[in-house]
């Protein structure tokens, strides 16, 4: 692993009187895969939006690639699946790439060289003229996904990227989110899944907008005596045990 690749200092975030991030700091180094980990409401979204500039932070620093954000030049360089579906419901999967395949300024043969790559990853080859609209929930998840990897960003950040999606895409994901880590690029990504978070290099427990451990997850599990990391999640978001 190589430098940081994010940082992030002292962010906070309040919707007016909820204080929904509070005071968060935490680096992510180049190639790692870092999850982001915390019951509902915890402020994951409202810190990767954050992060993004997506929302305007109250408080605190970020850099993205060494650049301090928010700039727009980093955002080319940033592949993002928002929670929320962000497809056009009445245009065909194929017509949804290459929105976002001008978006990033891919030349007419870069599309459609990696439109094959990217749809036989998330195993939607042959739908491409299907509308959004008549997929499944977790379909419609996976050409977001597929939008988020078009441009080959170097930091990916993915919110709860694999909701709804089934167990075997759901490994083939993750094979592919290792060999995207292998090859340099930084994954930040949320989960409730707590067999996600173990595959993680790194996560940050978050509860009520604070961190309140970070660290590889198995040296979680075993600093807080338990016997897996659900157990651990637990015991630190519920009962405040510090790792
Ligand atoms: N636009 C908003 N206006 C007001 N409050 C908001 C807004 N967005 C989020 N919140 C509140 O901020 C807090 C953090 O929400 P956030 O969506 O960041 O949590 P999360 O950890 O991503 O949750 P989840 O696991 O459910 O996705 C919550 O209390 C939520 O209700």
């Amino acid at each position: 692993m190589g430098g940081d690749a994010l940082i992030v200092r002292n962010l906070k975030k309040s919707y007016g009187h909820l204080v929904a991030v509070n005071g968060l700091s935490f680096k992510v180094s180049e190639g790692e895969i870092f999850g982001l980990l915390g019951p509902n409401g915890a402020g994951k979204t409202t810190t990767i939006k954050s992060i993004l500039g997506l929302l305007k932070k109250d408080a605190g620093e970020v850099y993205i690639l060494g650049k301090k954000m928010p700039n727009k030049e980093i955002l080319k360089k940033v592949g993002y699946m928002p929670q929320e579906l962000a497809l056009y419901l009445d245009l065909t999967i194929e017509e949804n790439l290459k929105f976002y395949a001008r978006l990033y300024e891919l030349t007419k043969e870069e599309f459609e060289n990696k439109k094959e790559k990217i749809l036989k990853l998330v195993g939607l080859e042959g739908f491409e003229n299907k509308l959004i609209a008549e997929l499944s929930g977790g379909m419609q998840r996976r050409v977001s996904l597929a939008c988020a990897l078009l441009h080959e960003p170097e930091f990916l950040i993915l919110d709860e990227p694999t909701v709804g999606v089934d167990p075997h895409l759901r490994a083939n994901f993750w094979e592919h989110f290792r060999e995207l880590s292998k090859r340099g690029v930084t994954i930040l990504i949320t989960t409730h899944y707590m067999d996600e978070a173990m595959k993680c290099d790194r996560i940050a427990i978050v509860s009520e907008g604070n961190i309140v451990t970070v660290d590889n997850p198995n040296k979680i599990v075993k600093e807080t005596n338990s016997e897996n990391l659900e157990e651990a999640f637990l015991k630190l978001t519920l009962y405040g045990v510090r790792a």
